[in-house]
């Protein structure tokens, strides 16, 4: 597959390397000095870039008819418009906060921890995140996908990174040099603790995975996420 790189940061680079290991080729390499997109050439898009650029990014490659994998965060205020946008194309579109397999094993996990923890009102509930940091976006979509599962999955109704009462789902984000992302969901009672704890030890399980779903969503149509691509849960 010819793929398009929108964002050449840390990721992008990465995704790159993965991409060619993988038997593909690089048809745009697209950065902050990239003042058009031209599609002609590219099977399907990949956007790990900022929150102010993704959106345009995403609506450009539906425009262009590419499908897209959007892996950037912080733009979230904006994804019903995207579906819509996708919907009315009929493109295909895939946002994912967080593409490695062991971050999305740990979503079922956390899923699970809810049903079954979360409606006990001894139980306060933490959820912390440390990245490096460059990471422009607080708390990081990783976070966010966690606390609206635990909402999904309990009495907690919404989530907040300041004062918090017993329906709120805390969450605190650290940011520390050189960490490519830890996440852990703590419940705290009285008498006991439960605690699960997702580690990063670097990038390559996000980019695999962004390459994974870019092969995956090739001639699709629709709206998808990382559930879809795995199979799992
Ligand atoms: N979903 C997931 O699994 C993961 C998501 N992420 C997210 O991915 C995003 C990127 O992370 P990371 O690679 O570390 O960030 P970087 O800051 O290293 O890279 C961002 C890239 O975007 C480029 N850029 C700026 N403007 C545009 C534009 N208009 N179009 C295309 N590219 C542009 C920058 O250009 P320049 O180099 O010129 O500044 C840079 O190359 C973040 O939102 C992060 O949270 C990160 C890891 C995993
Ligand atoms: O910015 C990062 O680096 C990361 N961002 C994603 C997020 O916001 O959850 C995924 C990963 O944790 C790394």
């Amino acid at each position: 597959m010819k793929i398009a790189l929108l964002g050449y940061g840390r990721m992008g680079k990465i995704i790159e390397r993965v991409a060619i290991e993988r038997g593909h080729s690089i048809s745009i390499k697209a950065d902050s000095k990239t003042t058009s997109l031209n599609f002609s050439d590219t099977d399907v898009a990949i956007d790990f870039s900022l929150p102010s650029t993704a959106v345009s990014n995403i609506k450009a490659s539906i425009d262009a008819k590419v499908p897209v994998i959007s892996g950037t965060t912080g733009w979230l205020e904006s994804y019903e418009d995207i579906v819509s946008y996708c919907n009315e194309k009929k493109g295909a579109f895939l946002y994912a906060s967080n593409f490695s397999l062991g971050v999305n094993i740990f979503f079922e996990v956390n899923r699970v921890l809810a049903k079954l923890i979360g409606n006990y009102s001894d139980y306060k509930l933490n959820i912390e995140e440390i990245h490096h940091t460059k990471k422009l976006d607080a708390p990081s979509g990783t976070a966010i996908s966690l606390a609206e599962d635990i909402i999904q999955n309990s009495k907690f109704t919404n989530w907040a990174m300041d004062k918090t009462n017993a329906d709120t789902v805390k969450i605190e984000a650290k940011r520390i040099v050189d960490v490519p992302g830890t996440h852990i969901v703590n419940y705290d009672s009285e008498v006991d603790s439960i605690e699960i704890k997702h580690t990063a030890h670097n990038r390559e399980g996000f980019a695999l995975g962004a390459v994974i779903a870019a092969e995956w969503i090739a001639n699709k149509k629709g709206v998808f996420n990382m559930k879809d691509v795995l199979n799992i849960g």
